[in-house]
């Protein structure tokens, strides 16, 4: 098995800044605990493909809604992969839960970004069947597997990226 990556926290200055934008009411203690906390995305067997990332605190989503989540992880990634997220199976299987993006693509060069390569998320509830979703803090709620990937022979491209979504269509 080839080993081209390797999980981190982003600084708890970079989490409590990202935690208090998204969202407004939390306070700079309760951010600072929930980092303290945070847990590097692992693999629950010998064989699984996907890293599960765990939910830095507890959440509800009633049918219909969405939540932004700061996971607190950057990723550094050897160059020529991409680690590519989805949400778990099984909750997808319960609670048709997607992303908003569909599928949460982590580029090699986010690392450098100047958001620390913060790895965020936007879930979405899309129950057909009034289904509500409740997480516990620590329960894994996306999988990132890393996948190889190739360019174009003619491939030219020579742009750097800053930023997270969204930001080198910005310039
Ligand atoms: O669910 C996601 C998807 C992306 N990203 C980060 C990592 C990725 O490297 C960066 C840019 O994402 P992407 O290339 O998919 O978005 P874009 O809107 O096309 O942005 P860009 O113009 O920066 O490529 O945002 C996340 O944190 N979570």
């Amino acid at each position: 098995m080839q080993k081209i990556a390797k999980f981190e926290k982003v600084s708890k200055k970079q989490f409590v800044q990202d935690w208090l934008d998204t969202f407004t009411t939390a306070t700079q203690a309760e951010a600072i605990q929930i980092y303290d906390q945070l847990q590097l995305p692992k693999r629950a067997t010998i064989g699984s493909a996907g890293y599960d990332f765990f939910a830095p605190q507890s959440f509800i989503l009633k049918p219909g809604e969405s939540i932004k989540i700061p996971t607190g992880i950057r990723v550094q990634i050897a160059a020529g992969w991409v680690l590519k997220c989805y949400p778990r199976s099984g909750l997808g299987f319960k609670y048709r839960l997607q992303f908003n993006n569909t599928v949460g693509i982590i580029d090699s060069d986010y690392y450098d970004s100047d958001n620390e390569g913060h790895i965020f998320c936007k879930l979405l509830n899309d129950s057909r069947e009034e289904k509500q979703l409740s997480l516990t803090q620590g329960e894994g709620f996306m999988q990132g597997i890393f996948v190889e990937y190739g360019i174009t022979v003619d491939d030219e491209v020579d742009q750097l990226r800053n930023g997270g979504f969204g930001s080198t269509s910005k310039q």
